[in-house]
């Protein structure tokens, strides 16, 4: 069996079969062997391109173009396989049926797909004892989607960067991937097939099946310094917060002056304090669960499931306003958050501290499908930290999705508000200083368009990829309302003027981030959610085997994190009404970059490891992940 048309679609130059001899090794280049698929006890056809004598890997290419690397261990010669003849049973699911017969643009061919893999899924005679070994040893396998073979059919060996193609005959290879993705993760399809190939797997009962592709795979490497960084992060986090908060009181908070001063221990604590929290938290649960705003479908799961999110946090966002501002017309003193600051983050940390060892216990209980990929190591620290369930929800209440979009974030515009009264108290101004202005409005514009946008966040990392444990819950309820809010802390009390020009200068600054942060990150959603969308079509694009394709003009052709770029811009903007008269504003600064940097090389492995070697060849094709020519 030769390799398929577009076998070569995502082979890199690096792997293509060259005139030079293999070294010495067990299979040799263009051998046809059976390679295992990561994670999974089946077998697929493969033909070796490279073997890496450093790694002692072999790059393989499986029929679909997908190119991987594999040990030995993972190869076995074609000869050691039994051809079974193919049952005719047909599946007992009927959701599985259904699916079958949805599509009208199936292909009967079983073709030279990642979908023919799974049709001609071989296994080996005596699979290591499935049922254990599946679990642990798993993997998220994405099969390419027959429409996407019938579209890489059409395009021959055509070069591998495409235009979209918004013909209505075409919409399908590109739009029915995306809705039908619950097709393309684990799933036999029996009925398939192209004769050589029958397989043990059809014993497998298709739970077991998606359980092993739902489980972390041990080949995901721990991120955030493993184990052993979980139990630092653990302890830094919180003792960071309280630096920062115990250092913008200090009357001089430059670096110089360290430590700050330690306040008394029953200062940390003030009941008070933890039932406002309490309150606004309730609060901000009552708007959320009100049935005012539409119902927003997530990405599919790789159950294939797509959950559903009330995105109405703009409404929630309003009248939280309104709530406050009638507060302080009724006489409350927001002045108190500024001399509560401490006990108000104590209280937001015990809060997420609860949450996250509810989080934490709940997963224990949850199915492997619904836990995310590789926050499952068996650390109960790094699970702790990082998260296992990737949605907990309790009925239809999202925790996640609930916990990053309202009480952290409105939070820190209702902190931000309190402190500009408070330095108008301070210092005896009739209004805010300009600073405190553009400080307020531009990070409320920040909030209020991500709240305005909020069905964008269904389509970020945090909200598809990560588990919800401590690092989320304390980013969200102790860190972004207690961190990002320093700049508007620090102009309480340190007066700032600005010339004219500056301001003029900064506002420059702000829009054009913004500017760019908000049309990447709608251009992105925008095509996640319909990749034939004809406002999108003059856009290149390059498919991938799981059947979604990747940007590779537009503002995606630009850098690789458009968004970050525009997000980073946005930041300098917050920290220079603030001066240069101490690093402290400039915090939000260096932390941002820290945090882009790190989740720009989190993203990079991952898709990586999702889409192989078609992001390779996007990499190739756009050389900069942030900023252009520079990094
Ligand atoms: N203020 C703050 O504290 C923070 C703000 N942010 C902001 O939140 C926003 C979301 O960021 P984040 O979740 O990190 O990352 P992104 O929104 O950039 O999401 C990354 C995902 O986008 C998809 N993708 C990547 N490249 C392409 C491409 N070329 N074409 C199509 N899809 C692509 C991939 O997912 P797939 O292919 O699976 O769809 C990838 O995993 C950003 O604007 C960021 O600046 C983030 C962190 C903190
Ligand atoms: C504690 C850790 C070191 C870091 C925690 C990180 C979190 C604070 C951030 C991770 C991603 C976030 C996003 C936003 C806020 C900060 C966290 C939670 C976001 C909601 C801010 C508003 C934007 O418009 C957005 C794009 C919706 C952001 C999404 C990511």
């Amino acid at each position: 069996m030769g390799l398929c048309g577009q076998a070569g679609r995502h082979s890199s130059a690096g792997t293509e079969l060259g005139s030079t001899k293999m070294p010495t090794v067990k299979y040799q280049r263009g051998d046809m062997v059976m390679g295992r698929w990561p994670g999974s006890s089946l077998y697929y056809e493969v033909k070796v391109l490279h073997f890496d004598a450093k790694s002692q890997l072999y790059t393989v290419i499986y029929k679909d173009g997908t190119e991987l690397e594999l040990k030995e261990q993972d190869i076995k010669s074609a000869a050691g396989f039994q051809s079974r003849p193919r049952s005719r049973s047909r599946s007992r699911s009927p959701g599985r049926r259904r699916s079958r017969s949805r599509s009208p643009a199936r292909t009967t061919r079983p073709s030279c797909t990642a979908a023919a893999v799974a049709a001609a899924a071989i296994t080996e005679s005596t699979p290591p004892s499935r049922s254990d070994a599946k679990l642990k040893d798993s993997f998220e396998v994405r099969l390419i989607p027959p429409e996407q073979t019938k579209a890489s059919e059409n395009n021959g060996n055509k070069k591998h960067e495409k235009k979209e193609d918004n013909e209505p005959a075409n919409k399908v290879n590109e739009s029915e991937p995306e809705k039908n993705q619950s097709r393309y993760n684990l799933r036999r399809r029996k009925d398939d097939g192209d004769g050589k190939a029958e397989v043990k797997a059809e014993q497998l009962e298709e739970k077991e099946a998606k359980m092993a592709a739902a489980a972390a795979p041990p080949s995901v490497s721990l991120d955030f310094g493993g184990k052993l960084g979980a139990y630092f992060w653990l302890l830094f986090l919180p003792a960071w917060v309280l630096f920062l908060v115990l250092k913008v009181n200090q009357e001089d908070p430059s670096l110089a002056n360290f430590p700050p001063p330690w306040p008394p221990l029953e200062s940390f604590w003030d009941a008070k304090a933890l039932g406002f929290v309490v309150l606004w938290i309730l609060f901000q649960v009552l708007l959320y669960i009100l049935p005012v705003g539409k119902l927003s479908e997530g990405m599919p799961l790789r159950s294939g499931e797509r959950l559903k999110y009330r995105t109405n946090g703009f409404f929630a966002m309003v009248v939280s306003c309104v709530a406050v501002a009638a507060a302080v017309q009724q006489g409350a003193d927001l002045t108190y958050i500024h001399s509560h600051f401490l006990q108000l983050a104590v209280s937001s940390f015990l809060i997420s501290v609860l949450l996250s060892s509810y989080l934490y216990l709940r997963s224990g209980r949850a199915a492997a499908e619904q836990l995310a990929l590789g926050g499952s190591s068996g650390n109960v620290a790094y699970d702790f930290f990082k998260g296992r369930e990737l949605n907990p929800r309790i009925k239809y209440f999202d925790l996640k999705f609930f916990c990053e979009m309202r009480p952290g974030l409105i939070g820190w515009c209702l902190i931000n508000f309190a402190l500009a009264l408070t330095e108008m108290k301070r210092q005896g101004l009739e209004a805010p200083s300009h600073a405190m202005i553009l400080v307020n409005l531009f990070q409320l514009l920040y909030v209020a368009d991500g709240l305005w946008n909020e069905e964008a966040i269904l389509t970020t990392m945090d909200l598809m990829h990560d588990g919800f444990g401590f690092m989320l819950a304390f980013g969200d309820l102790v860190w972004v309302p207690f961190t990002y809010t320093l700049q508007a802390y620090y102009l309480v009390s340190r007066p700032t003027p600005l010339s004219p020009p500056a301001l003029a200068a900064i506002v420059t600054l702000k829009l054009v981030g913004f500017y760019i942060f908000r049309k990447s990150n709608s251009e992105k959603n925008a095509f996640r959610r319909n990749p034939s969308d004809p406002q999108l079509s003059h856009l290149k694009t390059i498919p991938t085997a799981t059947g979604r394709s990747l940007l590779v003009s537009g503002w995606w052709g630009v850098v690789r994190h458009p968004n970050y770029l525009g997000d980073l811009l946005m930041a300098l903007a917050w920290s220079l009404p603030c001066g240069f008269s101490h690093l402290l504003p400039w915090y939000y600064m260096i932390y941002f970059i820290i945090l882009l940097v790190h989740r720009d090389s989190r993203d990079m492995s991952e898709c990586r490891r999702k889409y192989g070697s078609a992001w390779d060849e996007y990499c190739r094709t756009v050389r900069y992940r942030i900023i252009p020519r520079v990094y």
